[in-house]
């Protein structure tokens, strides 16, 4: 039986038999980082829209970072708002990181209250987070709650960029941060990509894997683990590797621009690239697909960080003022499936990354899986159909900038389910939706 709009949502106890073919019927995929920004910030993007568009995707689960909604994440109050603010929004359904953040990392009441209350772990930033509610936290800081974490066995999710003096193998002369990039083109890529050098994250990934220590076997933090998100730096992937291997509980993303675009190829005054950390050049994106086949890095997200256009100054294109986030939560997993079909890989390694690893990671119990027991959670597929994204309709973000525009990408997503519910089929939504809030 072919599914009809009717059928959204719900199936009114019927026992339905849905024949789709040859196409793929897979596990939601699951996104790890996103920013929705709702309460408080829908002028960028939204509850509604943004569930929509992971739907749309074929993604089943997104978890919610604690910034840039206002207020921030950072307390028991602030999360139930967000889950206040859920409330007949939701295309699928939703977890949430709580903050950490210089007021509440050395008192650990606080934060054993907020990981009571249903976030799924906590995440912090080493660098400006580009939201003054924000500030950053220091290796104390996050020494601190690592045992708090350790309790609950939840992990701390780091923004790994440490601000360093920018030295010679960066720029001609050795200056304060951004100083000497001061008269160069703010419209040239290159100019951004030097105020965010590689050493930035290298010295932050080596903070945490001296403050990790502690999350070993038989010591004060085991429980915990430090996840690294959108590792965009190859340089440091083999101090990683070597952490691993001691028994530190790191673990490590990266995401969808950094193996899809490369530095040398972005377009002067094309701030839809502009990210935290930066896109590198092609050498390094490939080293990152190399490190994600062998495993270094475990899981894939879209840092979905979409701002309203007037803060990406496409008219002045100036890299360096413009917000760095990037807008593609709908085309993750279609754009890792179409450069990684050209690097071999299987369906197998698109579950892994977009499911199995980030259920993992964020203790999803239920999610991830077609396994008995585990929520209906599902994506039907096309592998050799393509989607071509030309066409702002069919761009579910609030806004429809994405670097993803004008591509033609491989596969085409044809139905999601929720827990057993059709909240995407062919190009249209169920309008009653289904999506809940996920605390633990
Ligand atoms: N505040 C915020 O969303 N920042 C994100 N944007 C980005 O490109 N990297 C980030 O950490
Ligand atoms: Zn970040
Ligand atoms: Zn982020």
């Amino acid at each position: 039986m072919t599914v009809t709009e009717t059928d959204h949502c719900d199936f009114g106890g019927k026992i339905m038999v849905l024949d789709y073919g040859d196409r793929v019927i897979m596990p939601g995929l699951v996104d790890i980082h996103v920013h929705l920004n709702e309460p408080g910030r829908e002028d960028w993007e939204g509850l509604t829209s943004g569930t929509r568009a992971a739907a749309a995707g074929g993604i089943t689960t997104v978890v919610d970072m604690p910034l840039n909604s206002f207020p921030v994440t950072t307390d028991v109050k602030s999360l139930h708002q967000k889950v206040e603010a859920t409330k007949g929004k939701l295309s699928i359904d939703i977890g949430f990181w709580g903050g950490l953040v210089p007021a509440n990392a050395e008192n650990s009441t606080a934060l054993d209250e907020l990981l009571k209350a249903g976030v799924l772990g906590l995440k912090s930033f080493m660098c400006p987070s580009g939201i003054n509610d924000f500030p950053q936290t220091n290796s104390q800081h996050i020494k601190a709650a690592l045992p708090v974490l350790a309790k609950h066995k939840r992990p701390l999710l780091v923004h790994a960029e440490l601000p360093q003096t920018i030295s010679s193998e960066d720029s001609p002369s050795t200056h304060a941060t951004e100083e000497p990039l001061r008269l160069e083109d703010p419209r040239a890529y290159e100019t951004y990509l030097k105020s965010r050098p590689h050493s930035w994250e290298n010295a932050a990934i080596r903070q945490l894997i001296e403050v990790g220590e502690s999350t070993k076997k038989g010591r004060e933090a085991e429980g915990a683990s430090i996840h690294i998100v959108h590792l965009a730096d190859a340089n440091s992937l083999s101090i990683i590797q070597d952490a691993k291997s001691r028994g530190i509980n790191l673990t490590v993303e990266t995401c969808t621009h950094y193996l899809t675009f490369a530095a040398e190829e972005i377009p002067d005054g094309d701030t839809r690239f502009k990210c935290a950390p930066p896109i590198r050049n092609a050498k390094n994106r490939q080293l990152l697909w190399k490190a994600l086949m062998d495993g270094t890095i475990d899981s894939l997200s879209s840092d979905h960080s979409p701002a309203p256009p007037q803060m990406k100054l496409f008219d002045e294109g100036d890299f360096m003022r413009a917000w760095g986030g990037i807008s593609s939560l709908q085309f993750g997993p279609l754009a890792t499936w179409t450069y990684g079909k050209q690097r071999g890989i299987t369906l197998n390694h698109l579950v892994r990354w977009w499911s199995t690893r980030p259920v993992e990671l964020a203790g999803l119990n239920l999610k991830g899986s077609l396994e008995v027991g585990r929520d209906a959670d599902i994506v039907v597929w096309t592998p050799n159909e393509s989607t071509k994204v030309d066409d702002e309709k069919k761009i579910y973000h609030k806004h429809k900038a994405t670097p993803f525009f004008n591509m033609t990408l491989d596969g085409r997503v044809d139905f999601t389910f929720v827990r057993g519910q059709l909240v995407f089929s062919q190009g249209t939504f169920s309008d009653r939706p289904c999506g809940k809030p996920i605390l633990v």
